[in-house]
């Protein structure tokens, strides 16, 4: 049996006014053709923390519910998508709070690939880690071209990737060219991106990106919204199932692996580092 959220019957086109919501972290802003724009904007670098993961989820929440046509993801920055999880969250951490960051980031990224509605992001700017990780949920990518970096360099801040994200590369780039990057935390350039498959398309800027993803949106306008959400729910089935009986695994092995003492020096470390960086500048 398939999980009744991905029965999704019909997608109504509402008038932008009805459906936009501004929270405190997000955007969301729906056009007269019922594609829901969703916007990072959390200050400076969209790092995410637990009330930015939440939001998103409660979000995509929305536009499931109000049956959007399709959903673009894009951040507000003038140079980052997202920095990722807030590093701060998991340095000499509260360990209720970092319960809470993981199951957050878990609920994301469940909820975001397994949406019902089309998904496309306009990536205008950096995405290491998590920000990669929303991007790949995405069925699409148009990335901004420029001196940004995409990719999950996880392994870089101590942290060993899980299986239901390496799924989630692998079914994007090759098995091979996955190994290669994740293992070392490498992150590609937007050209090596495009060249490996890590993006579909580049933009000039982040409107042509946002206008690029609409586009693969409307692909779906002469799709049967079932037809489309059962197909990718069976392409993603195999990721998403395992994932989903082995969450509490997965959260014990988080916690333990960031409350290494190694792990949190490489942590204090890395915001020491990003602290010189931005004294320097
Ligand atoms: C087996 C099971 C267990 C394992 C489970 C792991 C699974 C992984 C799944 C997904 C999760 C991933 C983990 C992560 O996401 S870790 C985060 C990794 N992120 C990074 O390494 C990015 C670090 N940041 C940068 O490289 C750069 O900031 C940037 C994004 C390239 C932007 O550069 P820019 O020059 O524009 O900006 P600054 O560097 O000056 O930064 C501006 C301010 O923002 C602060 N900052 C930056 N990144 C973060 C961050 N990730 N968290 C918190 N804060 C961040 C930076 O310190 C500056 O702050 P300031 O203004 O107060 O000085």
């Amino acid at each position: 049996m398939f999980p009744l959220r991905l029965l999704r019957t019909a997608r109504r086109v509402l008038p932008a006014k009805s459906l936009s919501t501004t929270g405190q972290l997000t955007d969301l802003t729906v056009d007269n053709e019922g594609i829901a724009t969703l916007t990072l904007q959390r200050a400076p670098v969209n790092s995410l923390n637990v009330e930015l993961l939440q939001e998103l989820t409660t979000v995509l929440g929305q536009v499931e519910k109000d049956k959007a046509k399709g959903l673009v993801l894009t951040s507000a920055s003038p140079s980052v998508f997202s920095a990722g999880l807030d590093i701060t969250e998991m340095y000499n951490p509260n360990v209720e709070r970092l319960t809470a960051l993981w199951t957050s980031l878990q609920d994301l990224w469940a909820t975001l690939y397994s949406a019902p509605y089309p998904t496309a992001v306009a990536i205008n700017g950096h995405a290491p880690a998590g920000g990669c990780m929303m991007a790949l949920c995405c069925e699409y990518r148009t990335m901004v071209s420029g001196r940004y970096t995409i990719g999950l360099n996880e392994t870089a801040v101590g942290i060993p990737v899980p299986e239901w994200l390496i799924g989630t590369m692998c079914k994007v780039i090759s098995q091979r060219e996955a190994e290669v990057a994740l293992n070392a935390g490498l992150m590609f350039t937007v050209e090596e991106a495009l060249k490996v498959g890590l993006i579909d398309e580049t933009a000039t800027d982040k409107a042509d990106a946002i206008e690029k993803s609409k586009k693969f949106i409307k692909r779906f306008d002469k799709i049967s919204p079932i037809a489309h959400s059962l197909t990718k729910q069976r392409f993603r089935s195999d990721v998403l199932q395992p994932f989903a009986k082995n969450r509490e695994a997965d959260l014990n092995q988080f916690k333990y692996v960031v409350l290494q003492p190694e792990v949190q020096e490489l942590l204090g470390q890395i915001i020491q580092k990003l602290k010189q960086k931005k004294a320097a500048k």
